[in-house]
């Protein structure tokens, strides 16, 4: 990359709450969640090229993705220069893959939000937030959220985005036991559970740290079930969470197998990471702040 080259934070989204309805004839349920990004994320670089999209991937999680053309960045890429109607845009990008595949952290729809960002930032269009949203909604259910990548209420099947102007920062723990969990079977699995009609919640407002932790411990995720039953592990991690001193909520994020931890302020956050990955040498363990300000 040179020095002319745009760089794009692409964080890990953590679904605090997930409720979830009937599925619908499109294929998709609606859904209603409580979701919040992590200082802890891939990055994208975007730069100038002669001609085309190129893209390549480094990073601890780069090999267990697919090819390059299946990538989320490229389909990114791709839709945004047909939504420009500019069909000679090129450009060339690389993906630093820190975050887990497949581990219900959003990372490709985060990988494919920054894109998104990175490339209307490097070919002057004039789109705002609202517009990738919209554009970057086919790609998956994710990506609008990843959009903002701030804390959000999201709705509908995920194109539904309302930003939270007062939600504190948080401390948590991300772990993730190793194993890949795909998404549409565990939704296959949540509907064999006679799902209920979906009860909007109400616009969470939480000034301080405490109450939405408070507020948090009272929520759920309707995946969380189903998806333990698949995948015995993510129970697992959720003990171990809930073992530690300080641990205040523990739960699932999306459709798993990543689970969360949330603590009082960073250095309980810190020690029960410390802890958790000392009994656990196998699984990914990653303290991490919950915040606004992150792209
Ligand atoms: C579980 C969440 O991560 C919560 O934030 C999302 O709802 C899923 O987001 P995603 O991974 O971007 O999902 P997509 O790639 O759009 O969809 C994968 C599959 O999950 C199922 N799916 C997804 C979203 C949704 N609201 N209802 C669904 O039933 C569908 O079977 C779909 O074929
Ligand atoms: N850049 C990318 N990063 C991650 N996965 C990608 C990417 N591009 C394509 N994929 C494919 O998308 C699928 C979902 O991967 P992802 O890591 O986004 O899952 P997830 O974290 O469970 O998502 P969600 O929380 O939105 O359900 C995988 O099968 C993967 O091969």
């Amino acid at each position: 990359m040179t020095g002319q080259a745009i760089r794009e934070f692409a964080p890990a989204k953590v679904n605090l709450s997930l409720n979830v309805g009937p599925l619908q004839a499109d294929g998709y349920h609606p859904v209603d969640s409580l979701v919040v990004f992590a200082d802890w994320g891939d990055v994208i670089f975007a730069e100038p090229a002669p001609e085309g999209l190129h893209l390549s991937v480094s990073g601890a999680h780069a090999a267990a993705l697919e090819s390059e053309a299946e990538n989320l960045v490229l389909k990114a890429a791709y839709a945004l220069r047909a939504a420009a109607g500019r069909p000679e845009l090129s450009a060339r990008i690389v993906l630093e893959k820190a975050l887990p595949v497949a581990a219900g952290l959003g990372g490709g729809s985060a990988d494919a939000a920054a894109t998104l960002r990175a490339l209307c930032h490097l070919w002057e269009l004039d789109f705002g937030a609202r517009q990738l949203a919209e554009i970057g909604s086919v790609l998956g259910s994710d990506v609008p959220a990843c959009v903002y990548s701030r804390p959000l209420l999201m709705r509908g099947r995920g194109e539904r985005v309302s930003p939270l102007l007062a939600w504190p920062d948080l401390h948590g723990v991300v772990v993730n036991p190793g194993v890949p969990v795909a998404t549409g079977p565990v939704f296959a699995a949540y509907d064999k559970t006679e799902p209920q009609a979906l009860v909007p919640g109400a616009m969470p407002i939480a000034g301080h740290g405490d109450a939405a932790v408070t507020l948090t411990a009272a929520l759920k995720n309707d995946l969380q079930t189903p998806a333990i039953a698949m995948v015995p592990e993510i129970g697992t991690v959720l003990d171990a969470l809930e073992g530690l001193p300080g641990c205040r909520v523990a739960r699932m994020s999306g459709s798993g197998a990543s689970c969360f931890g949330l603590f009082d302020d960073e250095p309980d956050a810190r020690t029960a990471a410390d802890e958790v990955a000392a009994q656990n040498p196998s699984w990914l363990v990653q303290p991490v702040k919950f915040a606004s300000a992150l792209v």
